[in-house]
């Protein structure tokens, strides 16, 4: 078992959120966690990553873990080549390869600000990937991609979940990305 989670509850303030998600994604499964605007989603996977501990109920994570946030949280005074092999701990050869991997082949030497917001996105996607995770958190990773990216990225994401099998929770609004990268797939509704 890589992840497991029993959210009773969790609210901001006076305005409750999650009540009662109970799961658990063992390795190679991925989990779609499908849902309106607004519902959740994001303060799910902030409370699975750890960010967050204001809630009741209990989230067991075995293993490293990795996440990929809708914005990429990059290091701006860092180069694309670092940002890599400090936050995923692999050489620059291994740092390399993972560039290419993402189409960001030449890239290495450029800062975040010099790259577009969806460079900026295949390195996030790159940083996750290189540091080969137990738990795998995605929320909504391809947004802002254009149509062949997404395709690209997708056949990317496909197979390095077959290749390392982490425990993966994928956060998209996207029906046809959870169709085709989810074992099992998980409706957010809002509360009444
Ligand atoms: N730090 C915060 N303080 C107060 N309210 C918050 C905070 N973060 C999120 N919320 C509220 O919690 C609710 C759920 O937000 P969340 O970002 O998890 O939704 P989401 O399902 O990921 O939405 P989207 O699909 O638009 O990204 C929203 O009503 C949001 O306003």
């Amino acid at each position: 078992m890589s992840l497991h989670a029993a959210i009773h509850a969790k609210s901001f303030g006076a305005l409750p959120v999650l009540r009662d998600v109970m799961f658990q994604v063992r390795r190679g499964e991925v989990l779609a966690v499908l849902g309106p605007s607004g519902v959740g989603k994001s303060t799910l996977l902030r409370l699975l990553a750890g960010l967050d501990a204001d809630f009741t109920g209990e989230i067991r994570r075995e293993g490293r873990l990795a996440m990929v946030f809708q914005e990429p949280t990059l290091m701006p005074w860092r180069t694309a080549l670092d940002n890599l092999r400090l936050t995923a701990g692999v050489d620059a050869t291994q740092a390399q390869a993972a560039l290419a991997r993402v189409g960001l082949a030449g890239k290495g030497g450029m800062y975040p600000g010099q790259l577009s917001l969806g460079q900026q996105r295949r390195l996030s996607l790159a940083r996750a990937y290189a540091a080969k995770p137990a738990i795998l958190l995605l929320d909504e990773p391809f947004v802002s991609l254009d149509t062949a990216l997404v395709t690209d990225m997708l056949a990317l994401t496909e197979s390095v979940i077959a290749e390392q099998r982490p425990a993966t929770v994928f956060v998209t609004h996207a029906q046809a990305e959870a169709d085709r990268l989810a074992t099992r797939q998980m409706m957010l509704g809002a509360l009444a």
